[in-house]
């Protein structure tokens, strides 16, 4: 099939290699120049595993190409799918304008009748709003259908993700149209599962908000088990060993980021605000976050007290492993906090320094190594629990340190590996903390 992918961010770039990859031709657009130049040369402007050698190879079987001309790419178009992003807008809701600027472009550069589907995430009603604009502006004879068709694909993971989804979402009122976008995914071998339009765009925010609350839920769970003396991994294990809870998604931490979780929570609430429905379990889903991003600070303070003038280490700068983005990154607020408190702060990522200078700036330092920064710190936070970390020589990356104080938001440590420490002060998250001292 000739499909258009509109946008090539984390969604539009991910479905657009992995939809040539299962033989389709396939031509992205995007308004950024560079990301397209890029592109053209097999280069990704997103770290995400394997997706700059499904790139190349598609491009080199002319399966793949890229465009910023809106009147080159719809050219050929049978589908064309729309990935562009939705951020939060100022209210909470989500801020469309992207997606109302691409419809636009559509409607201007599309000479023949096509499908239209909906990828990015977007408000119940706005896949009728947006064909509303588009049927406004369409030449004459022109007829397109729309089908929503939400993603579920996680950064870090995304080739994967895409590959092997669970499930594939199609909601269209046109049975023609879901038909054909059901075809073109049928050699991904995923189920598929046919719905009306509404319905589908509500999947994708009661999926996000649900596994938002999961973390939650979990992460008050931590702080209890922690006010108790009880082992939440245990715990979690055991929860998640009933198959009607399950495993995934019960890692506590200090909160979940991300481009997506944050703001989808927040439209959803927006939502059912518009509609008169009071989901008030989502407010404080989002409160228990926002305290959660506290809790190492709150830690360092009980164990240290005055923060100004000692140096932290911070081990982590993405919102989570895999991925160089830093959007609603929990160490953004932690940098401001301790940068608030006088604390001089030295960071270490292994992929997302750059990103993380745009946007915390020099409110804290930079270092090319964890053991550049912890050297001299009187504590380290782990902030994201990249596998580096996890592998770390802990005996030698302690020397390095003042003092070796670990606050882990991510319980990166088993206690084989911190029993092999000399000296040490742990403290997890939800669990008991470990006192190594000196013999
Ligand atoms: N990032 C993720 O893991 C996931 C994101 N989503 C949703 O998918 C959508 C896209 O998210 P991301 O890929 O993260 O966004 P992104 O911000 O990484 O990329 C969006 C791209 O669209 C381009 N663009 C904007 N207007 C355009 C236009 N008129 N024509 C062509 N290109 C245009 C931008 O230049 C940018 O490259 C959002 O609605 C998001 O909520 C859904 C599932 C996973
Ligand atoms: O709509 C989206 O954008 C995507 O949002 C999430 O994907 P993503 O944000 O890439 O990453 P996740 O692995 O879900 O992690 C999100 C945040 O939750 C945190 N998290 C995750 C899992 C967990 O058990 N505990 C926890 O604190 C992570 O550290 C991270 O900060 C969803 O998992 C995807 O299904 C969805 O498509």
């Amino acid at each position: 099939m000739k499909i258009t992918v509109l946008g090539t961010g984390y969604v539009g770039l991910s479905t657009g290699v992995c939809l040539a990859e299962i033989g389709h031709h396939v031509v992205c657009i995007d308004i950024d120049q560079r990301k397209i130049k890029n592109l053209q040369e097999g280069i990704s402007p997103i770290y995400e595993p394997g997706l700059e050698e499904l790139l190349t190879k598609n491009i080199g079987a002319e399966r793949l190409d890229f465009t910023t001309s809106h009147l080159e790419g719809l050219k050929a178009a049978e589908i064309i799918i729309i990935a562009v992003g939705t951020p939060q807008g100022d209210d909470g809701g989500a801020d469309l304008s992207y997606i109302e600027q691409a419809a636009r472009d559509i409607a201007e550069h599309l000479n023949h009748n096509a499908i239209v589907v909906i990828k990015s995430t977007v408000p119940v009603g706005t896949n009728d709003y947006i064909k509303k604009i588009l049927e406004e502006r369409l030449k004459k004879d022109i007829t397109i259908k729309m089908v929503s068709n939400p993603e579920f694909l996680r950064q870090g993971s995304a080739m994967h993700d895409t590959i092997h989804a669970d499930r594939i979402i199609i909601g269209s009122d046109h049975e023609e149209a879901a038909k054909k976008v059901g075809e073109m995914y049928l050699p991904l071998h995923v189920p598929i599962l046919f719905t009306t339009i509404r319905s589908a765009e509500m999947i994708k925010y009661a999926s996000n908000a649900f596994l938002a609350t999961k973390i939650s839920y979990i992460n008050e769970i931590a702080n209890l088990c922690e006010a108790v003396g009880a082992d939440v991994q245990d715990v979690a294990k055991g929860m998640g060993k009933d198959k009607r809870i399950g495993e995934a998604f019960l890692n506590p931490g200090i909160g979940y980021g991300g481009s997506c979780f944050p703001k989808d929570v927040k439209a959803l609430l927006k939502t059912a605000n518009i509609y008169g429905t009071n989901f008030s379990m989502l407010k404080e889903t989002i409160i228990i976050n926002e305290k959660q991003q506290h809790l190492l600070v709150k830690k360092a303070i009980n164990r240290l007290g005055d923060l100004k003038g000692k140096k932290i280490a911070m081990l982590g700068l993405s919102f989570k492993p895999e991925t160089d983005d830093m959007r609603e990154a929990p160490s953004i607020k932690i940098a401001h906090l301790l940068s608030q408190m006088g604390t001089d702060v030295v960071a270490y990522d292994p992929i997302a320094t750059n990103n993380a200078k745009k946007v915390i700036g020099n409110i804290i330092r930079y270092a090319n190594s964890a053991f550049e920064a912890a050297d001299g710190a009187d504590a380290l936070f782990i902030v994201t629990e990249w596998d580096e970390f996890k592998q770390i020589d802990l005996t030698r990356l302690l020397q390095k340190m003042k003092e070796p104080i670990i606050f882990d938001g991510r319980n990166c440590y088993g206690i084989e590996k911190l029993k092999s420490c000399e000296t040490l002060e742990y403290y997890p998250i939800g669990k008991p903390a470990v006192i190594i001292e000196k013999q």
